[in-house]
């Protein structure tokens, strides 16, 4: 396959729906290998956006602008990078031959926590935490009744954790549903409830489908605060048992979904053996760490999946460790301090995503370290990422 350079006539073309940290660096990766790319997103200056060819600002869950826009660049991939997008317009577009990474089927599944968790539970028989799904207070009562305490509601379409709680106590339902009603994407009222699972640990098994196969990356193992990652680290220590577990359900879930791209499987780790939660067709946050960890980033990695070229093995070369930043307050006038102190720290790399504006939760930027051990490796970003702070103006 040939292609010409970016702004050219024969240029390969790739859009970006969602122009966070992640996309960012896929649209870096993309530019070294000479592809073009465009970034959209709901903002302006988002961080991919910033280093992508060019832009737009739409409301991608508006079917009409998302269709305007793509009919107006004819992008060659179009690469979803968020869950709220317009999917139905995806697969309208896709059976018009445009193509959707991995597929608009995968898009269209994972943009909602109902569509992948049925999916996966009940026509794939993966063991997941007992669920049901609700769409008015009344109905949540009901459902957390069922359910018992303590359990977890979530908007069945949100992500980083926006709009999830754990419910104690049958009291708390009434707090849950107003909180899920403010952090959803969308403004769908649906939410699912779902057995609290007291796992051991969590992993992501990054997962690539490319013209060469099935390859997994070593585990990630991650720590997760409100619903959204603080820390995470490669390789995540497993038996060989549960390794292989992992492994067989992220390629029952991936061969399912199809296509070609990187995807983020996540799983409990429990006593009784290994769940699943949910599926990213797309690279994920955990994974930040596979840029000091391995040969091939989850962002090259999807790249070269995408694009069509072999993936034909990633190595592991050393282990390493992330821990986030996040603001804690909404304003325009903040700057990024530390990043001096936390470059002090050894074997360190800082990624500042450059976002226009904080927001109290929001992910501003990541401390990245590798160590002969995890457990060193841990420390190190832990030590980095508190010299780090968003200073308010
Ligand atoms: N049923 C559950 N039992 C116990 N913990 C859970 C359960 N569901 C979610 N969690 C915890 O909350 C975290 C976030 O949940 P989940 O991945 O469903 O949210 P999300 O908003 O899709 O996050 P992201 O988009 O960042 O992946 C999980 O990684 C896990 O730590
Ligand atoms: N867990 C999914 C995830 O981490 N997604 C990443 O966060 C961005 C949105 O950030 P924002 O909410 O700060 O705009 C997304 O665009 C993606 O890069
Ligand atoms: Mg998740």
């Amino acid at each position: 396959m040939s292609y010409g350079s970016p702004l050219g006539h024969y240029a390969r073309k790739i859009m970006l729906l969602g122009a966070g940290e992640l996309g960012k660096e896929v649209i870096l990766e993309a530019q070294r290998l000479g592809v073009e790319t465009i970034a959209v997103d709901r903002y302006a200056n988002a961080p991919a956006m910033q280093v992508a060819h060019r832009s737009h600002v739409i409301n991608m869950l508006d079917g009409e602008q998302l269709r305007n826009v793509i009919e107006l660049e004819r992008p060659d991939l179009i690469v979803p990078e968020i869950e709220a997008i317009a999917t139905a317009t995806l697969q309208e577009l896709e059976g018009e031959g445009f193509r959707i990474i991995p597929t608009a089927r995968a898009s269209r599944l994972t943009m909602d926590r109902e569509g992948i968790r049925r999916l996966a539970a009940e026509t794939l028989g993966l063991p997941t935490a007992k669920y049901e799904f609700a769409d008015s207070l009344e109905e949540l009562k009901q459902a957390v009744e069922k359910m018992g305490t303590p359990c977890v509601i979530k908007p069945i379409m949100s992500s980083s954790g926006k709009g999830q709680s754990v419910c104690r106590a049958f009291e708390e339902a009434e707090a849950c549903w107003e909180l899920a009603m403010e952090g959803g994407r969308a403004k769908k009222t649906r939410v699912i409830v779902e057995e609290f699972i007291r796992f051991d640990s969590e992993i992501t098994l990054l997962t690539v489908r490319s013209v060469s196969g099935t390859t997994f990356c070593a585990p990630i193992g991650h720590i997760q605060k409100d619903g959204d990652y603080i820390e995470s680290w490669q390789p995540h220590q497993m038996t060989e048992a549960q390794l292989l577990e992992a492994q067989n359900i992220a390629k029952t879930v991936t061969d399912e979904l199809g296509g070609y791209g990187l995807y983020g499987v996540e799983l409990f780790l429990t006593g009784n053996g290994v769940y699943f939660s949910e599926v990213s067709p797309r690279p994920h946050d955990t994974g930040l760490v596979t840029l000091v960890t391995q040969d091939l980033s989850e962002f090259a990695l999807h790249v070269r999946a995408i694009l069509g070229f072999p993936v034909t093995g990633v190595r592991l070369l050393t282990p390493g460790a992330t821990h986030t930043l996040k603001a804690d307050r909404d304003t325009t006038q903040f700057k990024i301090g530390g990043v001096e102190e936390a470059l002090a720290v050894d074997n360190t790399q800082v990624r500042v995503f450059g976002k226009p504006e904080t927001k109290v939760g929001r992910r501003m930027a990541v401390a990245l370290s590798s160590a002969d051990t995890v457990k060193q490796a841990r420390e190190l970003a832990t030590k980095a990422a508190s010299a780090l702070q968003v200073e308010y103006l």
